[in-house]
């Protein structure tokens, strides 16, 4: 029997690690029969070769729980070591590989990738003594065994192994029985075993027998060692790949569609993409591209290695390539993996414009849930961008889609204001916009649909990317101003007239929380809506991305604010009209006269104090002005007294105040009941 020391300086170096990984106890497993299917790999290997020329036999890994015992056993039929392999491989070198990792990260374990390499010695984590008992495939190789506990001492000693290979068997820590658990472990080996090279049984298939489930003779593997990416794509047909995401994510939807990555030089990487039809944001989370090397499960964590918007891809990548025991930071700046990034992005834009260009129909049949994918990575990737702008799409609100470049040159003529620029109408609810959608197709503009969870800032970006072009929400202004063609005619009412509509309907809007309604009188023609209530292109949009972006707060805060535009070539506003004029001739009369006495008088004031410095004007002079402006600010609120007291009688003015409302939504509880109850009343 031997005893020595394991090549470390640290006292306990086991403790340190459990605690660094703690989060990540589980790989353990991974890294065994990662080790067994590796010397497993090698006798294939030197057999292929001719250099063991004995029965290869059954290959299978093997795992075990045994739970009295409290051990999990991992049984390999490989290469199996020799007294002085075990020396070299677990006493100093593995070793040496805790000794580098604690060096790297003792300061800052938080920002390892979760999977550091540690080997064997992972085992520790979960185990208070772990042994191995192996025997060469060597002629003439005796069996040994290696036992430790934790501290660095370890045994070697001589053992009873007919076969070649090893078993190592982990004495599981009194703090981690959860993994004697077998549905623990079965769910392990579904995560990390998988698609792994070399049959893995754990246990062995059962069937019912005489009311009982007893065990049959097969083993239980849970692997499939040729798993799909790893094929010939020439071999494989639609389907094929259609189950294998099935196999992925059981309860997702059919993908749209897939792309088969298949590279060895400048990198090594395998795998395969799919675009999934995502339903919702849960399924977004949920499922993830996995990645893995040389069929291994690594991670579903793949940001740094995908560009950021593919992570919304599902499939698995698989590339021993990708350094796995580096930190987050440095993978991003690793050249190697910005060439895989960019390798992925494109073949994913060359396959999207493949699409586009061989199937156009199906394309756009797919479009919406492609848009999303598409948009994301145009937003977040500039290079992307470059590619996808022959293969995005816009819809109108008629369901037909086009190019960037179609579109332009279906709206050049006729929506092209008198500065130059080309006005791009949306909508972003067909049904609550329906008519101002309407009022714009009778205009013959063309009205696009704007309704995705990204459009709001791809509407930004292609106002940068495209030259001499703005957006405009259909409903953000009055037809004759969304795209100004020539300069607007004023309406024909004089600004008496049109002073007293407005303040009117002012007087009897409602007072919503934080939203604010200005009145504007304009002729829009006898044939337009009598009231249209349109929202600032601008303001909304700044209201929108406050919503997104901290330190807009300022416009998250402000009320939203409306026009409520009267129409006075509409017959009812004029109806409106005369008869305010009627009801409030002889009251305002002489309000009005006086208002304009005193502007008169207030006009003569300024022009009086303009010429003069202000040192020069003198207290009484400036008294008369400020008692002027009072004066009129009294008779103005006379005046709107008696316009609004003619206004709350008048059912017209409430009726249609209620159907602007109604028509964007925003009539809702009491005052809709209220609308409803008059509606009512002026039929009966
Ligand atoms: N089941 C096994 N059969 C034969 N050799 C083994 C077995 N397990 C471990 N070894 C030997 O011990 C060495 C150290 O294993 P360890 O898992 O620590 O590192 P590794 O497999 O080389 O690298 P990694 O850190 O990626 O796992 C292996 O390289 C191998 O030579």
């Amino acid at each position: 029997m031997q005893k020595g020391n394991i090549g470390v300086t640290t006292e306990n170096i086991f403790p340190v690690i459990k605690k660094f990984l703690y989060s990540d106890h589980e790989i353990f497993l991974r890294e065994m029969i990662s080790n067994a299917v590796d010397a497993t790999q090698k006798i294939k290997t030197l057999a292929d070769k001719g250099d063991f020329k004995g029965e290869l036999g059954d290959l299978t890994v093997r795992v075990a729980v045994d739970e009295t015992a409290g051990t999990i056993t991992i049984s390999d039929h490989g290469i199996g070591m020799t007294e002085e392999e075990i020396d070299k491989y677990i006493n100093q070198i593995a070793f040496s590989g805790v000794n580098d990792f604690l060096e790297k990260y003792k300061d800052n374990a938080n920002n390892i990738i979760g999977h550091f390499g540690l080997g064997f010695y992972s085992s520790f984590m979960v185990s208070k003594k772990v042994e191995i008992i192996t025997r060469s495939y060597k002629d003439g190789a005796k069996a040994v065994k290696w036992s430790c506990d934790g501290s660095p001492a370890y045994e070697i000693d001589d053992a009873e192994r007919e076969l070649r290979g090893s078993d190592i068997i982990l004495y599981v820590d009194d703090d981690c029985k959860e993994y004697l658990d077998k549905q623990k472990i079965q769910q392990l080996l579904n995560k990390y075993c998988k698609f792994m090279p070399v049959p893995v049984a754990f246990g062995k298939k059962t069937e019912w027998k005489d009311g009982k489930q007893v065990d049959t003779d097969e083993d239980n593997v849970i692997n499939n060692v040729e798993p799909l990416w790893t094929k010939q794509p020439s071999t494989l047909k639609e389907e094929d790949y259609k189950n294998f995401y099935r196999t992925l994510y059981p309860m997702q939807d059919e993908p749209m569609f897939w792309i088969h990555l298949n590279v060895d030089y400048p990198f090594n990487l395998t795998g395969i993409l799919y675009f999934p039809r995502v339903k919702s944001n849960i399924d977004l989370q949920r499922n993830k591209i996995q990645l893995y090397c040389n069929q291994v499960f690594v991670t579903d964590q793949v940001e740094g290695i995908v560009p950021e918007f593919l992570t919304l891809l599902h499939g698995v990548i698989d590339s021993p390539d990708i350094p796995l025991n580096v930190s987050r930071s440095y993978l991003q700046s690793d050249r190697d993996v910005k060439k895989i990034s960019t390798y992925i992005t494109k073949k994913v834009s060359d396959r999207l414009a493949g699409i586009f260009k061989e199937d156009r129909k199906g394309y756009e049949e797919k479009w919406d849930d492609l848009k999303l994918f598409i948009n994301y990575g145009m937003l977040s990737e500039e290079s992307f961008y470059d590619r996808a702008k022959d293969f995005a799409l816009l819809k109108d609100t008629e369901g037909k889609y086009f190019t960037f470049e179609e579109y332009k040159t279906l709206i050049k003529d006729n929506q092209t204001d008198k500065d130059g620029q080309l006005i791009y109408l949306y909508a972003t609810d067909k049904d609550e916009q329906y008519s101002y959608i309407e009022t714009a197709k009778a205009k013959g503009y063309s009205v696009l649909l704007l309704d995705g969870q990204l459009d709001a800032p791809v509407v930004s970006m292609l106002e940068q990317k495209f030259e001499k072009s703005r957006f405009t929400r259909v409903d953000s202004d009055i037809i004759d101003r969304l795209i100004v063609k020539d300069d607007i005619k004023n309406t024909e009412l004089d600004s008496e007239d049109s002073d007293k509509l407005s303040s009117a309907f002012k007087s009897q809007m409602p007072k919503l929380d934080k939203t604010e309604f200005y009145v504007e009188v304009q002729g829009l023609g006898e044939l337009s809506q009598p009231v249209v209530i349109t929202q600032s292109e601008y303001m909304r949009r700044m209201k929108e991305m406050s919503r997104f972006q901290p330190g807009m707060n300022f416009y998250a805060q402000m009320p939203d604010s409306f026009s409520l535009v009267l129409n006075s070539d509409h017959a009812l506003i004029k109806k409106v009209l005369d008869s305010c004029k009627e009801a409030t001739a002889e009251q305002l009369k002489p309000i009005l006269s006086e208002i304009k006495g005193q502007e008169a008088r207030l006009a003569a004031l300024h022009q009086q104090q303009n010429g003069k410095k202000p040192e020069e004007i003198t207290q009484e002079e400036k008294d008369d002005l400020n008692n002027t402006e009072k004066a009129i600010e009294t008779e103005r609120n006379k005046k709107n007294d008696i316009l609004a007291n003619f206004a709350k009688d008048n059912s017209v003015i409430h009726q249609l105040i209620d159907l602007a409302l109604l028509q964007n939504g925003m009539l809702k509880g009491a005052a809709l009941d209220k609308f409803l109850k008059r509606s009512v009343d002026l039929i009966r």
